[in-house]
């Protein structure tokens, strides 16, 4: 049998819908074969974060080199990273261990409003790990302390995926769940010499915990398999509009995606 192994970078949620355990239940789902590399421990749920826990510095290393020295991913994501230290880690490991196919979600905030990241780690992220990504999926308020400057509109978004090619990064997606304006969402796709739109309805819900993990792993679980990177994109955003589509509605504030919903379609049992 012939399952394309894939790797995430990334730090626990416990109640399942974002971070590693979203990026698992993803890979699974496209066939796909998932490791964790885990960075820190959040307790959250629906309502918020109620504390960030990270992992012991050489615990990350050894998972890391563990890892490397016994498995070969053909595609790895990062998500939660949460210090300068872990992110410049990270970078040396995927260079040492020649990791390909790097797709960083460069997560800063919860949706609830909660840091993920450290503020001075910012600098780290781009100044060490951009460089060797294959694509980076900032959200707006992400790409926009990435690039140092507000994102107002459509053509500024462009500019953003410009910058973080220029800064590195083969492809850029800006990602447009936080665009306030429309009734389309619209992620923008930068290959270095022009832009894809994906367009597609905004689904009225407060079901879109961990939405950008989701959609991170199903682009890395498409590369693992040898997906192009536009096709790979254009997959993980019908698996991930599924998956906002067909709500569980657990919890009382913004509750995860439905990693089902992709697959359940597929086989016509929706
Ligand atoms: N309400 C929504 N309806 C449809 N798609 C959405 C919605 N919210 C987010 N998405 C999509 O989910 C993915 C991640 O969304 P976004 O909110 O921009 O990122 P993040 O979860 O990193 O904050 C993007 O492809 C985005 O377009
Ligand atoms: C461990 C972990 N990683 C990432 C997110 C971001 O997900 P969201 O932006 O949907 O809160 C999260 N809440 N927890």
């Amino acid at each position: 049998m012939n399952i394309a192994q894939a790797l995430t970078i990334a730090g626990s949620d416990n109640g399942g819908g974002a971070g590693i355990q979203a990026d698992l239940k993803t890979f699974q789902e496209l066939g796909v074969y998932g490791m964790t590399v885990i960075t820190a421990i959040a307790a959250q749920n629906t309502t918020g974060v109620q504390g960030v826990f990270p992992i012991d510095y050489d615990g990350i290393v050894q998972q890391l080199d563990s890892t490397g020295a016994d498995f070969q991913p053909r595609a790895v994501k990062t998500g939660m990273l949460y210090s300068a230290e872990i992110i410049r880690l990270v970078a040396a490991k995927c260079q040492q261990h020649s990791w390909s196919n790097l797709v960083i979600d460069p997560v800063m905030v919860a949706k609830g409003g909660a840091p993920l990241l450290q503020q001075e780690a910012v600098q780290a992220l781009t100044q060490d790990l951009l460089p060797l990504a294959l694509l980076i999926t900032p959200n707006i308020p992400e790409a926009e302390l990435l690039i140092g400057r507000s994102i107002r509109n459509l053509s500024e978004r462009e500019e953003a995926a410009k910058q973080l090619v220029q800064m590195g990064s083969t492809y850029a997606l800006i990602k447009g769940g936080h665009d306030p304006g429309s009734g389309m969402v619209i992620d923008v796709l930068y290959d270095g010499h022009s832009f894809h739109y994906l367009e597609n309805l905004r689904v009225m819900t407060r079901h879109t915990h961990g939405t950008g993990c989701t959609f991170s792993a199903a682009i890395t679980a498409e590369l693992a398999k040898g997906s192009p990177i536009l096709a790979a994109v254009t997959t993980a955003r019908a698996f991930i509009q599924a998956a906002i589509e067909d709500e569980l509605g657990f919890g009382t504030g913004h509750g995860p995606t439905n990693h089902f919903a992709y697959q359940r379609r597929q086989r016509g049992e929706r």
